[in-house]
């Protein structure tokens, strides 16, 4: 069962892609930091809120075309090249995920949490991540099996258990139909009401999900965000003794995640927060949950 099911799977150890993927996430920052105080071109994707600069795609060309030339068999799920219209498929084959700037809406007005995010997948399995919080120069990253480090310190989650003493993060999101924002926007309700000390939202899913790999969060929940904006701070969650999940087994596809410093508070969160239909990001079938808890 646990035979590599593609050869490449054979070569357990991926240091030499997480070593190569760091030194990219710094060089990605510094032209991140550079245009980050300069006037910005703004486009819209899929909302008024959903935003994408010239820095955004350069960084993710930048990144791909650095990785490619030195591992020309690799495959690449990013954000913008998915938006500009390249196929988003996950396969067996070393697939590296990137969002080259999560947090875009952050960065056009210049709020201090901007994030570069890489993930990279060997036969769907996470094997690494890396979150770059550019701005705080904090560099959160995970290999699997061998722990999560903030800037090489050792994280852990807070361990707790008790849903009435967490501070919690979430996004809102660029959505902004009806459903979506009554949805969203009930989730806190219910949430504030139980109550918990805290709801958060960075406007970054990557540094507000390794907020939870700190202890300085408790859990962390998001529906409507895409693979790429948490495929690099799940492993770093689960790698610092965190619960990721879904409804059952996490999958990154779903565009629905809880992430939480025990399962108990990630079943209090399920029973609580409710999902909106999302269409999957890629596979199985079509996003379901209409509504239901998550
Ligand atoms: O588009 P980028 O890469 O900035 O990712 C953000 C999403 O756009 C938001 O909807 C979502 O709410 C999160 O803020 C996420 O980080
Ligand atoms: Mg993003
Ligand atoms: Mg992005």
């Amino acid at each position: 069962l646990h035979a590599p099911r593609t050869p490449h799977a054979a070569m357990a150890d991926w240091t030499d892609c997480l070593d190569f993927g760091i030194s990219l996430a710094k060089q990605a920052s510094e032209a991140v930091l550079t245009a980050f105080n300069r006037q910005k071109e703004v486009k819209l994707k899929s909302s008024p809120a959903d935003l994408v600069t010239e820095t955004d795609q350069r960084v993710e060309k930048m990144l791909i075309s650095a990785i490619r030339k030195r591992y020309p068999q690799h495959r690449f799920i990013g954000e913008e090249s998915v938006a500009a219209g390249e196929p988003l498929e996950l396969t067996d084959r070393p697939t590296w995920i990137i969002d080259p700037i999560d947090g875009t809406v952050n960065f056009v007005h210049r709020f201090p949490f901007v994030a570069i995010s890489i993930a990279f997948t060997v036969n769907k399995q996470t094997e690494f991540g890396i979150v770059y919080s550019c701005v705080e120069d904090k560099l959160f990253h995970a290999q699997r099996g061998r722990g999560a480090f903030l800037n090489g310190e050792p994280l852990h989650v807070s361990g707790q258990e008790d849903i009435s003493r967490c501070v919690v993060v979430t996004e809102i999101g660029a959505e902004r139909d009806d459903l979506a924002l009554s949805t969203l926007t009930s989730n806190i309700f219910r949430l504030l009401k139980l109550p918990v000390h805290g709801v958060r939202a960075l406007g970054t899913a990557a540094v507000d999900m390794c907020q939870v790999a700190t202890g300085g969060a408790d859990a962390y929940y998001h529906i409507g965000m895409h693979c790429w904006d948490i495929a690099a701070s799940a492993i770093i969650v689960k790698e610092a003794g965190g619960v990721v999940t879904d409804t059952d087994e996490f999958d990154m596809m779903s565009r629905r995640v809880i992430a939480a410093s025990s399962s108990s508070v990630a079943n209090r969160i399920s029973q609580v927060v409710r999902a909106f239909p999302c269409r999957r990001d890629c596979g199985g079938a079509p996003g379901a949950n209409g509504g239901a808890a998550l």
